[in-house]
């Protein structure tokens, strides 16, 4: 654990801190480990706190685990709902990191604050010396998979607030708190609503920006162009950067979507129809780059009744377990209407979180593989559905054995980028390759 350099004029000692979720768990295990604080967790939802306690991060995200050993129950301390108050009570300094669901609601898009003023009464009732209406972003990392580095190493740390309390003590406070975060890194605005509409923003361009990818990557098929030379060209654009340029099944996770959607929200509730609708057609060409990948697997494979297709990758992005909207889990469910059989394998989904994503009536012709070659014996086909350094680099031996254990003729539907593996030696192994946006590979297409 650290000791902060700043501790002799550290004003802030014991902080509590509503919710326990991932940004509340991650963002306290930073702090806790940098600083020389007292933080008491706390959540209604009582077995999250369970695990917090019995040294189990309720959720994954890689690099935590060893700085967690180091500052639990040492630093970071936990408390059930009926502690709330007491926490409350005796803290210098309250976060409040609960989140804030957006529900379709009559066809609306409405945004669910029900926690948000939960917390917010829990802090007037307990603590009402501690109500300061300071937002504090980090809008343009913290992600998934990432969130270590994002957390050590942030490249934005955005505070909105009131001027008064961004140019007082409490600022200051905090800031000598965060000592590890550059100085360069920080930025203070007295607008609260600017700031948070950068964030929204921020994942809006993002969501647009892969939106329209993704109906590049369609055109490009149509007119049998190639995706990965349109890549290269666009990314050396400085206009539009180098990243989210890669086309595919469409984007997941918990944020591109329920921010896109707060967009629609909060233009809806402002009468701005033809914004709401900018960002309504997004989520739509979302929906559809899934459908276009199912259309394609059917049109290429004549038809799926009763083929079993082999799935590599349900999460929503390489590397992490989280399950939220992934557009994977939408293509086995289309599959699945086109009556295959699925063996689903993911490196890093617990098997135990994958069949309860399909309803009873189809779980049947689910089956749950421990690993590649298991998902693709006696299968006609493998999608890859989420990027994959196994996929990546597990070289042309792997595919060898593979091809070994599938049936004749053998396809391969990359729905992601992949791009370490040469698929045309992939297609000399045997196999017809079809990938979005890209020209297809072997029997029959060279
Ligand atoms: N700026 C950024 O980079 C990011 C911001 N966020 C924001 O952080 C917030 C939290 O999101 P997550 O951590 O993903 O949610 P989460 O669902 O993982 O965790 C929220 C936790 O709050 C608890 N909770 C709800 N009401 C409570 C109350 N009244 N008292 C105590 N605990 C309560 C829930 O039981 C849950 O465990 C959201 O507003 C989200 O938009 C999330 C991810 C990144
Ligand atoms: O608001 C948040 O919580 C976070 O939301 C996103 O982070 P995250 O949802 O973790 O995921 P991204 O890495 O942005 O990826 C989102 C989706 O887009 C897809 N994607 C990304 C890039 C690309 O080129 N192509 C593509 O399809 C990914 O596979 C994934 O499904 C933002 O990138 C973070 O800056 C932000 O802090």
């Amino acid at each position: 654990m650290n000791q902060n350099p700043n501790q002799q004029n550290q004003d802030i000692y014991n902080i509590a801190c509503l919710g326990s979720g991932y940004t509340a768990g991650l963002t306290m295990i930073m702090m806790a480990f940098h600083c020389d604080v007292v933080i008491t967790m706390l959540d209604v939802d009582n077995e999250d706190i369970d695990d917090w306690e019995a040294g189990i991060i309720p959720f994954d995200e890689p690099n935590f685990e060893h700085m967690f050993d180091q500052v639990r129950n040492v630093r970071l301390m936990f408390g059930q709902s009926n502690n709330i108050a007491a926490a409350l009570n005796t803290a210098d300094f309250i976060v409040i990191a609960v989140d804030n669901p957006i529900q379709r609601i009559k066809k609306k898009n409405t945004l669910n604050l029900t926690k948000w003023k939960d917390s917010w009464e829990q802090v007037a009732m307990h603590a009402p010396d501690k109500l300061n209406p300071t937002v504090v972003y980090n809008p343009e990392f913290y992600s998934l998979g990432t969130a270590f580095n994002d957390l050590q190493n942030p490249r934005q740390v955005i505070f909105g607030g009131d001027a008064q309390i961004l140019n007082g003590p409490l600022f200051h406070n905090v800031r000598k708190l965060m000592y590890w975060v550059d100085q360069n890194a920080v930025f203070r605005y007295h607008d609260i609503k600017s700031v948070v509409l950068a964030k929204l923003g921020i994942n809006g361009l993002l969501a647009s920006k892969l939106s329209i990818l993704n109906s590049i990557a369609s055109i490009s098929a149509a007119v049998e162009a190639d995706m990965n030379t349109i890549m290269e060209i666009m990314g050396r654009d400085q206009r539009l950067g180098p990243t989210y340029l890669t086309p595919g099944i469409g984007f997941g996770g918990p944020s591109l979507e329920r921010d896109t959607r707060l967009l629609c929200h909060v233009a809806q509730n402002k009468g701005l129809l033809k914004e709401e609708q900018i960002y309504t057609k997004v989520l739509e060409n979302n929906e559809a780059a899934e459908k276009r990948f199912v259309n394609m697997v059917v049109d290429k494979m004549n038809g799926t009744t009763n083929k079993t297709i082999a799935i590599f990758g349900l999460a929503s992005k390489h590397g992490i377990s989280d399950l939220t909207n992934s557009p994977a889990i939408q293509v086995c469910k289309l599959l699945l209407d086109h009556d295959v059989y699925l063996r689903i394998y993911d490196l890093y989904v617990p098997n135990a979180h994958i069949l309860g994503n399909f309803r009873r009536g189809v779980q049947e012709r689910v089956v749950v593989a421990t690993s590649p070659v298991q998902a693709a014996t006696n299968a006609s086909a493998i999608c890859l559905l989420t990027d994959c350094d196994a996929y990546q680099h597990g070289g042309i031996q792997f595919y060898n054995q593979l091809f070994a254990v599938m049936t004749q003729p053998s396809y391969i539907f990359n729905g992601r980028q992949n791009s370490g593996i040469n698929w045309q030696d992939v297609a000399n192994i045997g196999f017809s390759i079809h990938a979005v946006g890209r020209p297809s590979r072997g029997l029959g297409f060279e």
